[in-house]
């Protein structure tokens, strides 16, 4: 197995054109972690995603993955580090799935090795890992929105990096597929040692299957450790603005939400001032 990585956001800022978004965010992945990172809509989680994975250039502080600086590395060299999986994508059409996933393998093959058709086994290797290898000679516009998440996720694979980000992976998917695909992602941390932060709406999820919980709150991070530490019913009102118990799962010892009710605005205010 080669050797995990880890990632250190420093100090980061970054804004859309009179919109500032992330307001000094710290955040430290330990090589070979699960990370889940939550908050409301809009607090900024795939704005942070985005810098992570090089694609925004924050105005502000620093992101290394490993000891590798994100500011001095080039796109291509970015991307043989670590893989984004958007959080929607437009569908392609005429594009197989076997040729999707592919495209991932532009970072390590460049564009004349793409052009290559030839066999790749990083790609089959992909699409096996999420169980979609039956799908490779499918049209990928004519995929459930699941199917086409799952397929998405290969393409992520693909790029074959030590790191991997992924914003929303369970989106579309039913229930037996989001705990199909989550378990993939925990397989595939332990038997790779791929470093991982998964953007999480479903707390249940975050608290069971991740080793961390970073929360978010209007671009900043406002509880960040285990979901045991974390995961209170403090954490459930000022960060997801929602009333509600948490309890134990007998069996796995994980936190467990109850969530009552949306806080409104005026009792959120009273929670986080
Ligand atoms: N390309 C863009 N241009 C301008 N503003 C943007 C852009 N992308 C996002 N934003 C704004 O930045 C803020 C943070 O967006 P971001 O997508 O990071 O939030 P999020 O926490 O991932 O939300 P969600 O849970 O809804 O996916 C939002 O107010 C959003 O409207």
């Amino acid at each position: 197995m080669t050797e995990s990585v880890g990632i250190h956001v420093e100090g980061v800022h970054f804004g859309y054109p009179g919109r500032p978004v992330l307001r000094g965010v710290d955040m430290t992945v330990r090589p070979g972690e699960l990370t889940a990172l939550i908050g409301l809509n809009g607090c900024g989680k795939s704005t942070l995603l985005r810098v992570a994975a090089g694609l925004l250039r924050p105005d502000a502080g620093r992101v290394l993955l490993g000891a590798d600086d994100l500011a001095r590395l080039s796109r291509r060299a970015t991307a043989r580090r670590v893989a984004l999986l958007h959080q929607s994508a437009p569908a392609v059409p005429g594009m197989t799935v076997g040729h999707l996933v592919r495209q991932g393998r532009y970072a390590a093959r460049g564009p004349l090795g793409m052009l290559r058709e030839g066999d790749d086994p990083v790609v089959r290797r992909a699409l096996r890992d999420v169980g979609v290898e039956q799908w490779a000679g499918r049209d990928v516009d004519a995929l459930s929105g699941g199917e086409r998440q799952r397929v998405r996720l290969a393409m992520a694979l693909a790029q074959d990096t030590r790191v991997l980000l992924l914003d929303e992976p369970t989106t579309y998917l039913d229930l037996h597929h989001q705990l199909d695909v989550l378990q993939t992602v925990v397989r595939l941390r332990e038997e790779r040692g791929l470093t991982v932060v998964m953007v999480l709406h479903d707390l249940a999820h975050a608290a069971r299957f991740a080793e961390r919980i970073v929360a978010l709150r209007e671009g900043r991070v406002v509880a960040d450790g285990a979901p045991k530490e974390v995961v209170t019913p403090g954490l459930l009102a000022e960060v997801l603005k929602v009333a509600g118990r948490v309890g134990e799962d007998p069996e796995g010892g994980w936190p467990v939400c109850y969530p009552d009710h949306p806080l409104a605005a005026i009792e959120y205010e009273n929670q986080i001032h």
